[in-house]
């Protein structure tokens, strides 16, 4: 008996500190990207979606680090304000000092009510005059809910994860171009593998499926770009897509877990997830390095370009999905 409980005592131990030697000298820590020095995103203006959490927030953090002027894309201003005031005592304590709208451009966060579920929201957000704009990040997302509609009667996923950053994009563009060079970053997903665009069914009424909703907005994100990116040719506007890797965030919170099994996945997640900041790393590299200055129309991952499959690339799907989300949103010309 006694044996059996030092076994079993030895084997947790060691389980315990592989998880950990796993988690601090593992792959995903060693991938960090911080070769930017502070300043290089100086006279900068970033917009980011979602900014008040998990990759957005993180995103926020590194960009104002550079000197970016960050603008928090965000639906409940109580979370964004606490968020902003989060960062900015961290980027204190780091030590940078130039923080602060009087610093001459550099290093300032603004938070800014931004409804993705809201196509109104959209709209009075994207009426607010901006002088410039440099950086858009399409980040916010929502996973796997149940279903729910947008305030224009889309389904949630679609309507957030696509539609809104569709219609928030377009009524960017003029300022994106006037402010040229700059770059679109949009945040995907691997998981666009199990999604098709359904046509004939895009507010999944007929039949609602989570896991296959959260994938086909994520492909429709990587056919918007690289559509849009053809129509941006020439014009010093660039936009790519990328893949964070699996993440530990707030993404999950519409996954049920009982009680008892919750702190296995924490385990589990704490172990093998990237941290935000990692998470974060192929956004900050794709908005601010100047190694993919003129790249435009790439899937990322890891802050390097990987191909995508067949049905991410097809150009009469991209087309397609284009016009009839310009109806959707009620842009057409
Ligand atoms: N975490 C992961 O492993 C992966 C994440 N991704 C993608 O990364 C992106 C960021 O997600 P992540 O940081 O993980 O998750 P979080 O849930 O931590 O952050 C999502 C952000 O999106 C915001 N958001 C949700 N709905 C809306 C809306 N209607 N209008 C405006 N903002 C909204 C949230 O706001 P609020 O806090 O108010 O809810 C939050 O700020 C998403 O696009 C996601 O699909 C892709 C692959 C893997
Ligand atoms: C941290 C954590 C969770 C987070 C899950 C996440 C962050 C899921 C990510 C999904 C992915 C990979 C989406 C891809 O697009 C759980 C399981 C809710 C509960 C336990 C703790």
């Amino acid at each position: 008996m006694a044996v059996a409980t030092v076994a079993a005592l030895l084997a947790a131990l060691g389980g315990a500190l592989w998880l950990a030697a796993r988690r601090f000298v593992g792959p995903s820590v060693q991938r960090l990207h911080r070769g930017g020095d502070s300043g290089l995103m100086h006279g900068k203006t970033v917009l980011i979606t979602g900014a008040n959490s998990g990759l957005g927030r993180a995103t926020a953090a590194e960009l104002l680090r550079l000197g970016a002027r960050v603008i928090m894309g965000c639906r409940d201003r109580t979370r964004a304000e606490e968020a902003a005031g989060q960062l900015r005592s961290e980027i204190c304590q780091a030590g940078v000092p130039e923080l602060g709208p009087d610093s001459g451009g550099g290093g300032e966060l603004v938070v800014k009510e931004l409804d993705l579920a809201s196509l109104r929201s959209v709209r009075s957000f994207c009426q607010e005059e901006e002088p410039r704009l440099d950086v858009l990040i399409n980040n916010a997302g929502i996973f796997q809910c149940p279903y729910m509609k947008t305030e224009d009667g889309f389904e949630m996923q679609f309507g957030v994860n696509h539609l809104g950053h569709f219609l928030l994009t377009n009524l960017l563009l003029g300022l994106l171009k006037s402010s040229a060079p700059s770059r679109i970053v949009v945040v995907s997903s691997k998981l666009y593998k199990y999604g098709d665009i359904n046509f004939e069914d895009l507010n999944s009424e007929q039949n609602y499926n989570k896991s296959f909703c959260y994938s086909r907005s994520k492909l429709a994100n990587i056919l918007f770009t690289r559509e849009l990116a053809r129509r941006l040719e020439g014009t010093n506007v660039t936009v790519n897509v990328l893949h964070p890797g699996v993440v530990r965030t707030n993404l999950g919170r519409h996954i049920h877990i009982p009680l008892l099994v919750k702190p296995l996945f924490n385990l589990v997640s704490w172990a093998f997830f990237k941290t935000p900041l990692e998470g974060a790393q192929t956004s900050i590299y794709l908005a601010s390095s100047p190694e993919v200055e003129g790249v435009s129309g790439k899937y990322f991952g890891d802050c390097k370009e990987e191909e995508l499959l067949p049905k991410a690339m097809d150009e009469s799907v991209a087309g397609k999905l284009w016009d009839v989300s310009e109806v959707m949103v009620g842009i057409l010309k």
